[in-house]
């Protein structure tokens, strides 16, 4: 298992060892020992599925606040995303910076987002279904969303015009969001 830092203070990308042969191929996506070994020690207690239809679907930017926030593991298991990260940690050395991934049925790749960032992707084919851990289950009175097009972000999106939840057309900026995260160094 291969474990790649990014632009991002905490945020990993997660390589599994993958298995082609003549049929396609096999690879372990979640392996407690490897994972736990790799650094990512977190328990997770829910996993999630969703399938956006077609492509430029952006669903975010989303997070859970304080005590309900979430640790995830996100990974794109048919077509591809391009899955965004914001740091919202207060004192983080990367606080208010994205950074965008993509994600693919061909890459494998896997994306942990550590609690404190806020998470969005937008689909760059059809039919494609996500999966994630959490590792905190899912609290409405907890859920929050910043705007995946606030100006002070400029997150660079790879469509102009997205296909949207009602809700996820009402978020405030960053800089008008709840937020009850402080970044503490490991
Ligand atoms: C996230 C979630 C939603 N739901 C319900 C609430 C609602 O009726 C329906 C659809 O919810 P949403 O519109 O919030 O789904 P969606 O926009 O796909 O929300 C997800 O977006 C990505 C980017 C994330 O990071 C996730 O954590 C989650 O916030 O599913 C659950 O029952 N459990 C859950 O864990």
């Amino acid at each position: 298992m291969k474990i790649i830092e990014t632009s991002l203070q905490d945020v990993k990308i997660i390589e599994t060892a993958v298995f082609g042969d003549h049929r396609g191929f096999f690879t372990e996506t979640y392996t407690k020992d490897k994972f736990v070994e790799a650094g990512i020690t977190h328990e997770f207690i829910q996993d999630n599925h969703s399938l956006s239809v077609e492509p430029g679907v952006i669903r975010g930017m989303h997070y859970q606040l304080n005590p309900k926030a979430q640790t995830k593991i996100v990974r794109a298991t048919t077509g591809a995303i391009y899955d965004v990260l914001v740091d919202m940690r207060k004192g983080s050395p990367t606080y208010g910076k994205w950074e965008g991934f993509i994600l693919s049925e061909f890459n494998h790749r896997q994306l942990l987002v550590p609690a404190g960032f806020a998470h969005g992707f937008c689909t760059i084919t059809g039919n494609v279904n996500v999966e994630y851990k959490v590792d905190e289950l899912y609290s409405p009175e907890h859920d929050r969303g910043i705007a995946y097009d606030d100006p002070d972000l400029g997150i660079n999106w790879p469509i102009n015009k997205g296909i949207l939840s009602e809700k996820d057309t009402k978020h405030p900026q960053l800089k008008d969001a709840e937020n009850n995260f402080i970044w503490e160094a490991k």
